[in-house]
């Protein structure tokens, strides 16, 4: 078994840093006369990023491109900014993600999975220092199954958790494994539980979010091409995670909670469930029921940003 390292959060590293630019944790980046940030086609050489991005305060993530490019024009007409010409995709040079900025909002495509926002993350947190942001919130806002919860359900993270319901993230570095805390700014996170109770039919609760490797087989899905368990082992674990705590099922909240954490930046993750996992596996909504589900947690976001620059 590969050596684990805990990555010592000391007190002054775990608490959030008001009014501070965003920090990375790399000693090697100050030497670099260049820093490339390949899968946003953008560089400090070749981009002012101060200037294209120095006033965001807001980061708005999720898996799919059309989703973010759905925000940034819902938050466009929110904010009163002028659209005529609709959102510009920014890294348009690349099709990995898909970045719109609208004022200070920045909305941004992470793809399916850890190692896909992962890669996101490194380069948004970089691009963001770089850039010289101050007080910069990240909100991830997704889909997921729900634990015992009504479809359409939208659930705020109060702790992101792996497949053993434990608050960790762990990254293989150089043959060894580091753990990360992945705790959620808890004020953050009662922000906006207070932002959905604001928001009328809105079913909004607070609980932990599990992240898992997979869809299938990693979330006790009976219906992937490879299962090796019964029915009973399904709702058994299905039973042991909302025993410990666990609403909601997605795939890329420990990270996401780890990095942001790590670097003191706030971070929640805001994800509407699709469905009951103790009643099935498939989605069987409709696709128009779907997208009014994804748009919850993007009514529920853009209330608490316009509560927070003061419009309402
Ligand atoms: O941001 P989304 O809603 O795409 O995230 C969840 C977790 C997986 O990436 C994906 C699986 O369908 O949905
Ligand atoms: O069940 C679900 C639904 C959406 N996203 C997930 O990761 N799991």
């Amino acid at each position: 078994m590969a050596p684990i390292l805990l990555d010592n959060i000391t007190p002054e590293r775990s608490e959030y840093i008001e009014h501070e630019e965003v920090h990375v944790k790399n000693p090697h980046l100050h030497s670099m006369e260049e820093d490339i940030l390949y899968h946003f086609n953008l560089s400090t050489k070749t981009h002012n990023l101060p200037e294209m991005f120095g006033d965001i305060k807001f980061v708005c993530t999720g898996g799919s491109a059309n989703r973010m490019k759905a925000f940034a024009e819902f938050m466009q007409k929110e904010l009163g900014l002028d659209g005529e010409n609709g959102v510009e995709d920014i890294c348009a040079g690349t099709d990995r993600y898909s970045t719109y900025k609208t004022g200070p909002v920045l909305s941004i495509s992470h793809g399916m999975g850890v190692p896909s926002i992962s890669i996101m993350l490194h380069e948004l947190i970089k691009l963001l220092h770089h850039a010289r942001c101050r007080d910069v919130v990240l909100i991830r806002i997704g889909t997921s199954g729900g634990i015992g919860l009504e479809p359409g359900t939208v659930v705020i993270t109060d702790t992101a958790v792996d497949s053993f319901f434990q608050p960790h993230f762990e990254q293989v570095v150089l043959g060894k494994v580091i753990v990360r805390s992945t705790e959620l700014d808890k004020s953050l996170a009662q922000e906006l539980l207070q932002c959905g109770r604001e928001i009328l039919n809105l079913c909004t609760v607070i609980g932990k979010t599990m992240c898992t490797y997979d869809f299938y087989e990693g979330q006790g899905r009976l219906d992937g091409a490879l299962c090796s368990f019964s029915t009973e082992e399904k709702l058994e674990y299905l039973r042991r995670a909302k025993e410990a705590g666990v609403t909601n099922i997605e795939m890329e909240s420990t990270v996401f909670a780890a990095m942001c954490r790590v670097c003191g930046l706030k971070a929640a993750v805001v994800c509407v469930t699709l469905l009951d996992r103790f009643k099935g596996d498939q989605i069987t909504a409709s696709h128009e029921l779907l997208q009014e589900y994804q748009l919850r947690p993007q009514y529920l976001v853009s209330h608490f940003i316009k509560k927070r620059l003061q419009l309402l």
